[in-house]
């Protein structure tokens, strides 16, 4: 490994790498769908991709959560190889909105619960941790009103929060939102934005959000982005003054607590 990029994975505090694509290329037959697109995301950057439909925003997720993999390139998660990456409970993925059939018969707490460090913990018993977590995780989205009904049967929006839920369980550093705002009433995606500000601003987690919503993303990550790959723009907001990124870690606490 070559020294600047060893150097650059160790950096301390805000500097330290979450998400770093190098080259990155995908096609699917011969149609390419993402061609050497190069990016690093870095702690507590609120970083908003955005491109037109067909434009490779699901296939790069995907990619970076693992499900697929780069043809050409590679990808770094917190700085470690993602070959090698192992702590997955680290990252809170959201997919695209699921469409549930309303007779799907888990309930709101049973879809909270399986985000519990992904398979591993599907066939052990809860324990009681597990379900003060899932408390907390329907206390932060406010649905605690909501943890017997069926998941089928809850609005769009409620739906959101729940995977939203589902993916903070593990108290993740990296959440990874793939159109959370899309399909649901203007009023519920404003609350539904306010909340995952508020979580950027006040806890430290870094946010990588698919969105078509310009004016919500304008109106948070600034008007230009801070940069452009083929069809892919990168609108990025870190969560203080940049200046203030080689403070210490107890100025963020009290930044945390204030
Ligand atoms: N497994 C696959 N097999 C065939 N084609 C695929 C596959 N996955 C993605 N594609 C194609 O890759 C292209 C990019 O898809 P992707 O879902 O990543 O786009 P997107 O930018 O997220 O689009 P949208 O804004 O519509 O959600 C599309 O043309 C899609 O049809």
């Amino acid at each position: 490994m070559n020294a600047g990029l060893l150097q650059s994975q160790q950096q301390p505090g805000c500097h330290q790498e979450i998400i770093r694509l190098d080259n990155i290329s995908f096609s699917v037959d011969s149609q390419t769908i993402l061609s050497d697109v190069s990016f690093t995301i870095k702690e507590r950057d609120f970083v908003g991709l955005i491109g037109s439909n067909g434009a490779g925003k699901t296939t790069l997720l995907r990619m970076i959560v693992g499900l697929i993999r780069p043809q050409q390139g590679a990808i770094s998660l917190f700085g470690i190889p993602s070959g090698q990456f192992k702590d997955w409970n680290h990252i809170g993925y959201v997919p695209q909105r699921n469409h549930f059939n309303p007779l799907f018969p888990a309930t709101v707490r049973e879809v909270v619960l399986s985000g519990l460090y992904g398979r591993k913990k599907l066939f052990k018993r809860l324990s009681k941790e597990d379900v003060s977590r899932c408390e907390d995780a329907l206390g932060a989205l406010k649905i605690q009103d909501l943890g017997d009904k069926r998941i089928g049967a809850l609005s769009g929006g409620q739906q959101q929060r729940v995977f939203l839920a589902r993916a903070l369980i593990n108290n993740p550093k990296l959440l990874i939102l793939d159109e959370p705002l899309s399909g649901i009433d203007i009023e519920t995606q404003q609350s539904f934005f306010h909340l995952i500000k508020h979580m950027h601003q006040r806890h430290n987690i870094t946010f990588l959000m698919v969105s078509h919503d310009m004016d919500m993303v304008r109106s948070y990550l600034g008007q230009e982005p801070k940069e452009k790959c083929g069809k892919l723009s990168f609108y990025v907001r870190h969560s203080h003054d940049l200046e203030d990124c080689d403070g210490t870690d107890l100025l963020h606490s009290l930044r945390k607590e204030g």
